[in-house]
């Protein structure tokens, strides 16, 4: 399906890297299939070129036009100047996919000012090695080919979940957003091994893969995450020491706090530039 496919990606920061770094070390593309755009890094570009053998070009519009799919890969706020600066060379026989946080599909639609199909998408980081968990939705003229063409390209680098369009906002606090929660959690952990005087080749063997291990033992398992960590549990040992403090500190609570929150902020994302910025 996509073996004959040019891909452009519109903004080529750090998400499109890690997409990009995904599709070319898994070989679902050929990396001369895809092409990089941005604003105005051509360091960045050259960078990308020469890590990942794609093809780039500093002339959106140009890149936009050569494109059969087109993902937008912008901070949110500057979406419609990077439509609007590419529109007129924009089909509708392309196929938009956005990662943006927040904005809805109908909001790209619009900016389009064409029936072109637009998939909206919430990958995360871990697309570079492989495992993002992305969740995705149509837009209201996208085809059911078009959402197989999009899945086959996010399952590429990870799992993909379809979703309806109100779920994508909470796709996004929990997937998108999620890595980062565990990286902050590792430093933390880091702080910890530091403390104890372990090196930090160490520390860094030792708490990656006790999260490789979290990982695969909740994909493995029937178990809830209740009955695992109560599994690590011995009476008056170790962990229910530590799990004391986190109690007191009511960390199950500030996590549950942390995630609607920002759910919430992809919701104002797209409210936000629903009623200012079209
Ligand atoms: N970083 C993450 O973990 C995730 C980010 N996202 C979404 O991905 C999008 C990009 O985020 P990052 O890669 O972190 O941002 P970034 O700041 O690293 O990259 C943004 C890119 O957009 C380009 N850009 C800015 N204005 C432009 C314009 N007018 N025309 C063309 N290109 C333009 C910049 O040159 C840059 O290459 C955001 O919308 C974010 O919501 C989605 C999932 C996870
Ligand atoms: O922080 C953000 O807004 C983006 C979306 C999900 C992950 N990063």
């Amino acid at each position: 399906m996509l073996e004959n496919k040019t891909i452009t990606f519109l903004g080529a920061g750090s998400m499109a890297e890690a997409v990009i770094g995904g599709l070319v070390r898994l070989q679902v593309v050929a990396p001369q299939q895809i092409i990089a755009t941005n604003l105005s890094d051509q360091e960045k570009l050259n960078y990308l070129e020469q890590e990942y053998g794609i093809r780039t070009n500093s002339n959106r519009a140009e890149a936009v036009k050569e494109g059969d799919i087109i993902i937008l890969a912008m901070k949110p706020k500057h979406v419609k100047d990077a439509i609007d600066a590419v529109q007129s060379m924009t089909n509708e026989s392309q196929l938009f996919v956005s990662v943006l946080a927040g904005i809805p599909t109908s909001y790209i639609e619009d900016l389009l000012g064409h029936q072109a199909g637009v998939i909206r998408t919430m990958p995360n980081t871990s697309a570079k090695v492989g495992a993002s968990a992305t969740g995705i939705c149509k837009g209201s003229y996208a085809t059911n080919q078009q959402l197989n063409e999009v899945e086959q390209l996010f399952s590429a680098v990870g799992t993909v979940t379809v979703v309806t369009e109100d779920k994508l906002d909470a796709v996004t606090g929990i997937a998108g957003s999620g890595p980062a929660y565990f990286y902050y959690v590792v430093e933390a952990m880091e702080l910890a091994a530091e403390q104890a005087g372990l090196s930090k080749e160490e520390a860094a063997t030792l708490i990656s893969q006790t999260i490789v291990g979290v990982g695969k033992r909740l994909q493995s398992t029937k178990k809830s995450s209740r009955e695992l960590y109560q599994e690590v549990m011995s009476p008056n040992g170790t962990t229910e020491a530590g799990i004391k403090v986190l109690e007191e500190r009511q960390t199950q609570e500030a996590v549950t706090d942390a995630i609607t929150r920002a759910i919430e902020r992809s919701k104002e994302l797209g409210s936000v530039f629903l009623n200012t910025n079209k």
